[in-house]
């Protein structure tokens, strides 16, 4: 401190001082900035869009990295390390890798993974419907892009307010909360912070609960064939995570309810379920796959199945629901059966978002 004050002392410690000080001074006292100074922050908004994330190529290699981020996750596995770690490395990622990149081979797009085009469109719709006001930046929770890195991104743009938007309409620890933690590792490590919000989950918005609304109706009146049951899929979870709080299940309840109710009258029977069980413990139940089964056996003939929970298609979606969920339905004895897609990127899908993101943002924008 003392070489602070003493400008013209020339000692190793008053030069570091000095130039401490130039930085500090462009705040404190308005003057220049040394040439090789950083860009200082302009005070402008971001938004960062955040998803699960999905593996590089469909190949057995990018699928067990992915799956190694992903399930090491002690929100997704809520197993001590010391258990599951050797369980993971041992077994699941010398075997699940090749089964899985197999089932992304029937889903990829010349552009790559569904998830990741989908979202990437949706972050491109959001910074035109946003304006040039704010910048829109999407990262994904595993795998590229990464979190920290989209934030600073936005940071070396002059963003000095964000709005973490992790895209899952429930709330759940294995999603949303591990995207805040993501994105809270990396502000740790900054000395100067941009300021944060993040998106609350939007189950039960009659912004989202209007758009599945609008888009399901919009797709059950373009079938061939008027289907006797709406089953409404979301992903599943441990039954246990119920139990010791998360609210994720009775979120899921509530979009379902919602959505019936404006569904009704539509001569539609629903059924809500869970579906892409994991591992031998108990999870949040009835089973799409056994709901699917159950219809079938019970004489349904003509079904549709939605996943309102996804904001995006995905392999869950796509694969899971519409390849394998088929199957099971026609060789039970179905006749008719149509998944029907996510929000995405629909006019109804994007003005939800929109609607969601600029309530978020109000007083900065
Ligand atoms: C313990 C395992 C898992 C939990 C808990 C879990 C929760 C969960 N996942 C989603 C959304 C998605 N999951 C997706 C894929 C996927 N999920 C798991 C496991 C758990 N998910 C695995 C192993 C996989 C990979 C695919 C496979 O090998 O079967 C996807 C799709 C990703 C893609 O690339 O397309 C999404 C989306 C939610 C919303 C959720 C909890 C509420
Ligand atoms: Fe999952
Ligand atoms: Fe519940």
């Amino acid at each position: 401190m003392h070489c602070l004050r003493r400008r013209a002392c020339a000692c190793a410690a008053s030069r570091f001082f000095r130039r401490v000080y130039e930085v500090r001074a462009v705040t404190w006292q308005d003057q220049q900035l040394p040439a090789d100074h950083p860009p200082v922050k302009s005070g402008r908004i971001g938004v960062l869009i955040v998803n699960l994330g999905t593996p590089d190529a469909p190949e057995r290699g990018p699928v067990k990295r992915y799956l190694g981020e992903f399930l090491s996750d002690k929100r997704v596995v809520e197993i001590p390390d010391i258990v599951w770690q050797p369980i993971l490395r041992g077994i699941i990622l010398n075997t699940r890798p090749k089964r899985s990149a197999k089932a992304y081979a029937k889903v990829w797009t010349p552009e790559g993974s569904p998830l990741a085009v989908i979202t990437r469109s949706q972050a491109a719709a959001m910074q035109e419907r946003l304006g040039q006001g704010v910048m829109v930046e999407y990262a994904m929770r595993y795998g590229q892009p990464a979190i920290a890195e989209r934030l600073q991104a936005l940071m070396d743009a002059g963003c000095d307010r964000i709005l973490l938007a992790p895209l899952y309409p429930q709330y759940s620890g294995a999603t949303t909360a591990t995207v805040v933690d993501k994105a809270a590792d990396a502000l740790r490590k900054m000395r100067w912070q941009p300021a944060i919000r993040t998106l609350p989950p939007y189950h039960d918005d009659p912004a989202y609960i209007d758009a599945l609304e609008a888009d399901l109706v919009r797709q059950l009146d373009a079938l061939d064939f008027a289907p006797e049951v709406l089953v409404l899929s979301f992903h599943g979870m441990p039954q246990r995570t119920l139990e010791l709080g998360d609210p994720y299940h009775c979120q899921c309840q509530k979009t379902s309810r919602l959505l019936q109710e404006r569904l009704a009258g539509r001569g539609l029977r629903f059924r809500t379920s869970f579906q892409s069980r994991f591992g031998p413990a108990k999870w949040l139940e009835p089973a799409t796959d056994t709901v699917l089964k159950e219809e079938a056996a019970a004489g349904t003939k003509r079904l549709a199945i939605a996943a309102p929970g996804f904001s995006a298609d995905c392999l869950e979606t796509l694969e899971e629901l519409a390849m394998e969920g088929r199957d099971e339905f026609l060789e039970g004895g179905g006749t008719h059966f149509a998944a029907l897609s996510c929000l995405n990127a629909s006019d109804a899908g994007l003005a939800m978002l929109e609607s969601v993101l600029r309530r978020e943002l109000s007083g900065w924008i």
